[in-house]
């Protein structure tokens, strides 16, 4: 668990550099590196740019395909500037596990591919000097880490991966790595909850600072830079009259600076934009400052042509240009913790974010779907260990990303096995022990797979909403068998509005994979006619329950997964192409969002 996550900063007190480039990058096939002292030099290096997956970059099958250990190294000066401030490496994401050194001296490890983490190298480093980073990595996937998965050996002594999930296991270092300097006593944290009142509301804050010494004061401002609100201490509230609330498709945002004095001294000074909402659910409705909203949105990746899951800015802005265009507010950081610039686009923009962890493949079913076996996930000798990381990763995440406005919800698994008895204990222990974690209390959630209906789940009483997994129409009753699959789904969905369970229910993936440009009258599976029939199914049935408050077809866009024999270089669900073109659902899907209110 990380203690300090706040996103880097340059102002008067703080230093930020990313060292975004190319790095010297080798494979340790024979995970000799740390015998051989690469920690001091990679013997036969190549040159990786970062951030991105190192995957796709390569011709050879040996190289994309490569599991098992892999090094980068860079030589960043640090200027003698900053002599006397803590300096550390900020990672974004180092997937899936790291060890970091510093001029040779180990630093610190990380076990995690989608949250960032600081390496304090203030005893390792140099100062007007070029000081050598190393780190060494690894992206094998094991049943006891996330995102869940086997790593097989082949015959020819090759490691290869066996993920339980149906993405690419990109890998590298996916996300910016920055040079950071901070004072000794420094900011380490903040949080700032909002309560909305008669025409005023009140942010509650406070502050966590690495000394308790020094006065801590706490001002709010406007979009014009006008000073609203002002408080002292490392807790207090900011009262606000005639606030700007953060709404969906509607943001405003309040820069709040932290400054930490002593003696009339600025010792530190950090600032962030923040949001003033609540959010709430009542009944079966999703509310933001007590309105019901409606969830028109997408489960995504961070993938795209080239760089595999490295965070591109670009992508980004092409991914929010396209879902404000189809009239969305809201998407799924399906399967894991996506960039903090993410989170950004999203506070900036008025979208909803249900933020996920990437407890991904903890069901046996979705191996044998790729292989693996039918036993319960949860009955297995690797639950133990693959808790401990998994309650680690959700922490972080939630530490990482509580001060968004964006983000409406937390989803501490994807598809679990939640019907077998042996899954109730480790869901009692992960939503008992991260209940408190977030001062805003956002509502907790899981995805509910096909095998995990409202007769079969044994953990429908956790979650506070409920996200439906949904694939009638293709991965069972596909074709002109779509009618029994829209019976199917009526007839479960009849016993959800017979029960006595009054939570909202959000369908957080359903869709079709479709060959962009395969056209056939009548319909047939892969062809964008039957894409759209699938979705027009769906929607009748969504329209036919009031309890259903949001609608996240599968996927934003195409991506990359393991080779099979089910996918076509890839997932092809897209309502976009790979390079973010629109199929022809995407227009019928815009047409019916534009014509729901976010708040409907
Ligand atoms: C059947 C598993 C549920 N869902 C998980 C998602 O990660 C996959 O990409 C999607 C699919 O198979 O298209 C299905």
């Amino acid at each position: 668990m990380e203690q300090e996550l706040l996103y880097p900063l340059t102002n008067k007190c703080r230093f930020d550099q990313k060292l975004d480039g190319l790095w010297d990058f080798e494979f340790d096939r024979e995970s000799q590196g740390l015998a051989d002292n690469w920690t001091a030099k990679l013997p036969d290096p190549i040159k990786m740019p970062v951030p991105a997956s190192f995957n796709d970059f390569f011709t050879d099958k040996d190289s994309r395909e490569y599991t098992g250990d892999f090094w980068y190294a860079k030589r960043v000066f640090v200027p003698g500037s900053l002599r006397g401030k803590l300096i550390g490496l900020r990672f974004g994401a180092a997937t899936h596990r790291a060890t970091v050194y510093v001029n040779g001296q180990e630093i610190r490890s990380h076990e995690g591919g989608f949250l960032p983490f600081l390496a304090d190298i203030t005893s390792a480093v140099k100062f007007d000097e070029e000081n050598l980073v190393v780190l060494e990595m690894n992206n094998e996937l094991h049943r006891d880490a996330l995102p869940a998965g086997d790593t097989a050996v082949l015959k020819n002594g090759k490691k290869m991966v066996k993920p339980f999930f149906d993405f690419y296991n990109y890998s590298g270092l996916n996300r910016s790595v920055h040079l950071v300097a901070t004072p000794e006593n420094h900011v380490v944290d903040y949080t700032a909850v909002s309560t909305l009142g008669d025409d005023l509301a009140t942010v509650h804050y406070t502050v966590t600072t690495s000394q308790s010494v020094g006065s801590v004061s706490v001002t709010l401002r406007d979009k014009d830079d006008q000073i609203v609100a002002t408080s002292n201490g490392r807790t207090g509230d900011l009262v606000v009259q005639h606030p700007q609330l953060w709404n969906v498709r509607d943001a405003h945002l309040y820069t709040l600076t932290i400054q930490v004095t002593a003696n009339d001294n600025l010792i530190d000074e950090y600032s962030d934009e923040i949001g003033i909402r609540t959010i709430t659910i009542a009944g079966h409705q999703i509310e933001v400052n007590g309105q019901p909203v409606y969830l028109k949105g997408f489960g995504r990746h961070e993938d795209s042509i080239y760089a595999g899951r490295a965070f591109d800015l670009n992508v980004e802005k092409r991914d929010f240009e396209l879902m404000k265009w189809m009239g969305a507010n809201s998407f799924r950081t399906s399967h894991y913790p996506y960039d903090e610039e993410v989170y950004r686009f999203a506070d900036r923009e008025g979208f909803l974010i249900i933020d996920e962890v990437p407890a991904v493949g903890f069901k046996m079913a979705a191996a044998s779907f790729l292989g693996g076996l039918d036993q319960s996930f949860f009955d297995g000798d690797w639950t133990e260990e693959l808790y401990k990381k998994h309650l680690d990763q959700v922490t972080d995440m939630i530490h990482r990303d509580k001060n968004h406005p964006s983000v409406l919800a937390w989803s501490l698994f994807n598809e679990p096995d939640t019907s077998s008895k042996s899954a109730v204990p480790y869901f009692e222990k992960m939503f008992a022990a991260t209940k408190a974690l977030d001062p805003d209390q956002r509502p907790r959630t899981f995805t509910l797979n096909e095998d995990d209906t409202f007769d079969t789940s044994y953990c429908k009483q956790f979650p506070d909403f409920y996200l439906l997994n949904r694939y009638p129409g293709w991965y069972h009753k596909w074709g002109y068998e779509i009618s029994d699959g829209e019976a199917g789904l009526r007839e479960e969905l009849d016993k959800w509005a017979a029960s006595d369970i009054d939570k909202p229910v959000v369908f957080s993936e359903y869709g079709a994979d479709t060959q962009p440009g395969l056209h056939k009258l009548p319909s047939v599976m892969w062809s964008e006619e039957y894409q759209i029939e699938l979705l027009q199914m769906f929607n009748r049935v969504f329209d036919s329950y009031d309890f259903i408050r949001g609608e996240q077809p599968w996927n934003l866009a195409d991506f990359q997964t393991v080779e099979g024999n089910m996918r076509v270089n890839g997932n092809k669900k897209g309502l976009f192409t790979r390079d973010r073109q629109p199929k022809e659902a995407a227009f019928y899907l815009r047409h019916r969002w534009l014509d729901i209110d976010n708040n409907f």
